[in-house]
């Protein structure tokens, strides 16, 4: 490989699994085309080495995985279909072989075929920092079907689409023992979790599909943090109770505030958390199970100012933390 184009050439798809991909990589800018009931969606998120990941938490191949996942979440939050993905990458000078930023992308394209979407474009730059990649993802929704923070009404209950605290479990794991592959088997699913999150694309699609009225987030800085959100954008106060929550037994033998940091606090679950009329939930109950996916009742809403209450035995308590803040 001579120079940063024979690389962009090594990762440059060479199908697309969309028809309506006009131009891909290989001019100044993508061009796709709409379709007339849809609406476009676009996110983006960057991870950055020794902030989101490091070497010894993450194998190479994760790492692509997850900076598409974490993208591929915004979109399931949105009640949309993910379609098309642009990749911009910093890499470090020193550190890094050109060999190890393709196992990166690697990570991406088990991702984009499974979920048929297609690379479009990107960027590459190299730095004396350390390696960043950047993910803007390009999907649709039917108009008007969007899932937004701000559809939250007193008397809904409050969903989430699994159990949480998982991928923080797991990432204190990985820097407590200083590997990033675990022989254990009891450890796997707090490694997948972290390394390898499944975006929740199936039960975004199915509450939209619902066509019920849904607010909706994605947990990437803890379910404290996202309910703030949807309580925040809907001017309702946001009610969880401890005790509807399930609790991996794996955290049972721990002291309850390391608990609540795990489950409530630390985030990168990207389950989805949302809100809808109790009736609604009892029917989009079961369409979850026929399609053998979670989705647990953990609290309520009320008339409110945006603030979020933990519940425990009845008795009600302001959630005092954040979640995740880079500043
Ligand atoms: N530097 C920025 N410039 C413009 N908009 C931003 C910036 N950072 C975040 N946002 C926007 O702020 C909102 C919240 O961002 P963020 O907390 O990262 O959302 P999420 O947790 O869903 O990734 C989003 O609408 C995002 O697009
Ligand atoms: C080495 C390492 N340290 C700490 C963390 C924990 N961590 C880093 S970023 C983050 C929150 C999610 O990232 P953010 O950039 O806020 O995503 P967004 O909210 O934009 O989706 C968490 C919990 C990690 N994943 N890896
Ligand atoms: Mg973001
Ligand atoms: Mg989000
Ligand atoms: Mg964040």
């Amino acid at each position: 490989m001579n120079n940063e184009f024979d690389w962009i050439k090594s990762v440059t798809p060479t199908k697309t699994y969309r028809s309506s991909v006009k131009v891909g990589i290989g001019d100044d800018a993508a061009i796709y085309s709409h379709g007339p009931n849809e609406e476009s969606v676009v996110a983006v998120d960057t991870m950055v080495e020794g902030v989101h990941f490091r070497k010894d938490t993450m194998p190479i191949k994760s790492i692509g995985y997850k900076v598409l996942a974490v993208n591929l979440s915004d979109m399931a939050a949105m009640g949309a279909s993910p379609r098309y993905f642009l990749v911009s990458i910093a890499i470090p000078k020193q550190g890094w072989s050109l060999e190890e930023t393709t196992e990166i992308y690697a990570g991406m394209n088990e991702l984009a075929e499974r979920w048929q979407i297609d690379l479009i474009g990107g960027d590459t730059v190299s730095t004396k920092g350390p390696l960043v990649i950047t993910v803007t993802v390009i999907g649709s929704v039917i108009t008007g079907k969007r899932l937004l923070r701000s559809n939250a009404k007193p008397a809904d209950i409050v969903f989430t689409t699994g159990q949480l605290g998982l991928s923080a479990y797991g990432l204190e794991m990985l820097l407590e023992t200083g590997l990033k592959v675990m022989e254990d088997i009891s450890l796997r699913p707090f490694m997948k979790a972290h390394q390898k999150p499944e975006p929740q694309l199936e039960a975004g699609s199915l509450l939209v599909d619902s066509g019920y009225r849904i607010s909706l987030n994605d947990i990437s800085d803890g379910i404290a943090h996202e309910a703030k959100e949807i309580a925040g954008a809907s001017d309702v106060d946001i009610i969880i109770d401890w005790d509807k929550l399930v609790i991996r037994e794996e955290f049972l033998e721990h002291s309850l505030e390391k608990q609540e940091e795990w489950v409530l606090y630390s985030g990168e679950d990207f389950h989805l958390v949302g809100t809808m009329s109790e009736a609604d939930f009892e029917k989009i109950s079961l369409v979850f199970k026929e399609h053998d996916l979670q989705i647990y009742a953990i609290g309520n809403v009320e008339t409110g100012e945006g603030r979020v209450f933990l519940e425990r035995r009845g008795n009600r308590s302001p959630i005092k933390k954040a979640g995740y803040h880079h500043f």
